[in-house]
């Protein structure tokens, strides 16, 4: 599991081990480890042209020791200082190990740039210690104008601990920000790392152990063995009832085609058996689809909404809702949500446009502040709430966020969110809570998207059909 804790649980992790270990300690930890992963990003460290942007704190810091121990192998380092008060012991260390240091504002000899702006034209890399968890989100000008220029030329940037310009413990971007090709860390993820729009701007995230002693994480990312060790394996004396029964309230005369869709993911899920209430000509379609799918009866959980459009029966959806078995509400069906009484067991999938209509906030601010909006969805309508994107963000009701980064954006197709929805059912009816269920649903429809893609175009129903692969691949 990768876990994201907050600045202010960072910094009060830094002060305790601080306070136990020799001054400098923690910054030697973390600059050791941003030297070696520069090294292995480059592959190798002699002659290559390593350019640092240092700001005024200890992320600044980081990068001038690090740049110290590049130069030290044979690199040519240059930091361009862009605060008249750069980390005074790592500069020193930089220039006594052959690195040399000039200011954002020097002249170049020759044409109208900056010395600094032909360094980073010119540079293999460039190191971005702006500012780390102490910055503000936004880049000032003169930090702004020399990652414009690294952008212009191609050249690839490493973020020390975050991409300077970004909100840290939040994921927003709301202003201009360094865009890495690789962002080392320390002690832990901080939540920008794994939410978008910032998770993107990282690129791969490595981290350096530096030794802190960390509270329980507000934000978690699981990972391949966490989620096969939530999924619902059948045993010697399961049965077709003990392993669950899904119902399933979705499509219409209008979208027989999303029923197909939702059933072919429910049955690729850890459910016994499906039942499929709606319009018999719908029926009829899914029957012919998925012969092994039955009609109404007793349920241990239900998939509904996908696909509903004219047969939205709201009454009856509130009667589900505030019935004992868990619901997954997707699409048409979240018209029927409302505020009032309690839905814990309810796990909701929107994606940002219905996120967005259900709180009353325009799209694009739903985009941006991911985190914010699906938190506050699942507290205001006491649900779990999967906001589905490039990273899906899973909200409960009691304030546990996880996050899934393993989706690839060829998953951004029709019916795929129909397919989402028959799983997190199944997951669901074999007993999970809606938390584990969105947990394991996302992760598994990402990881079938990612085999059925190979990197080209997929459909939903090829999802839908990558599923069990995916899932063995997951259990062996
Ligand atoms: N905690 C840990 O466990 C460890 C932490 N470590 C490292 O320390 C880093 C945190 O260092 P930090 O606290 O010195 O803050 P940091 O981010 O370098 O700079 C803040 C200063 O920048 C400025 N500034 C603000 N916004 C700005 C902006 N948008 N654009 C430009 N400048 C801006 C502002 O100063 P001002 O210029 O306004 O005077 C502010 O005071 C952390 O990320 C990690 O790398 C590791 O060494 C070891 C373990
Ligand atoms: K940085």
């Amino acid at each position: 599991m990768r876990h994201a804790h907050t600045v202010e649980q960072v910094r009060a992790a830094e002060a305790a081990l601080m306070a136990r270990l020799p001054e400098g300690t923690l910054m030697q930890r973390a600059a050791t480890g941003l030297a070696v992963a520069i090294s292995n990003f480059l592959g190798g460290t002699y002659g290559a042209r390593v350019v640092l942007l240092i700001g005024s704190g200890d992320n600044g810091g980081d990068a001038l020791y690090a740049g110290a121990y590049l130069a030290r192998r044979g690199a040519q380092v240059t930091a361009v200082l862009l605060s008249d008060k750069p980390h005074a012991a790592g500069l020193a260390a930089l220039e006594t190990a052959g690195g040399q240091a000039i200011p954002v504002t020097a002249s170049s000899a020759s044409n109208g740039t900056t010395a600094a702006q032909s360094a980073v034209a010119g540079a293999d890399v460039v190191v971005d210690g702006i500012v780390g968890i102490g910055g503000r989100p936004g880049l000032r000008p003169e930090a702004l104008a020399v990652v414009q220029v690294a952008e212009r030329y191609g050249v690839p940037i490493v973020a020390v601990d975050t991409p300077s310009g970004v909100d840290v413990d939040t994921g927003e971007t709301p202003e201009p920000h360094v865009n890495a090709a690789l962002t080392v860390t320390f002690g832990t993820h901080k939540i920008c790392h794994l939410v978008d729009p910032a998770a993107t701007a990282c690129g791969p995230v490595h981290l350096v152990d530096i030794g802190l002693d960390l509270p329980p994480a507000q934000v978690q990312a699981l990972q391949a063995a966490d989620i096969k060790a939530l999924y619902p394996v059948p045993h010697g004396e399961s049965d077709k009832y003990s392993r669950g029964v899904l119902g399933l309230m979705v499509g219409s005369a209008q979208y027989p085609g999303a029923a197909v869709i939702a059933t072919a993911g429910a049955l690729a899920g850890p459910v016994g058996m499906v039942r499929y209430v709606g319009p018999d000509a719908v029926a009829s379609a899914v029957r012919e689809a998925h012969p092994e799918v039955v009609g109404d009866g007793r349920v241990q959980a239900w998939t509904i909404g996908s696909g509903l459009g004219d047969e939205l029966d709201v009454p009856r959806i509130r009667e589900l809702l505030d019935a004992e078995e868990p619901v997954v509400l997707d699409a048409d069906g979240l018209k029927a949500l409302d505020d009032s009484g309690d839905h814990v067991d309810v796990l909701i999938t929107p994606h940002a446009g219905e996120l967005s209509r259900l709180l009353g906030v325009d799209r694009a601010t739903v985009e941006a502040e991911r985190l914010k909006y699906a938190r506050l969805a699942a507290e205001t309508f006491d649900v779990t709430v999967l906001l589905k994107g490039s990273t899906t963000v899973i909200a409960g009701p009691d304030g546990e966020v996880r996050v899934n980064t393993n989706a690839t954006p060829w998953l951004a197709t029709a019916g795929a969110g129909d397919v989402l929805a028959g799983l997190c059912g199944a997951l669901l009816a074999g007993g999970l809570t809606a938390l584990d269920a969105a947990s394991v649903g996302a992760y598994l429809h990402a990881a079938a998207a990612n085999l059925a893609s190979g990197g080209g175009p997929i459909t939903a129903i090829a999802v839908a059909q990558a599923l069990p692969e995916a899932t063995r691949r997951l259990l062996s």
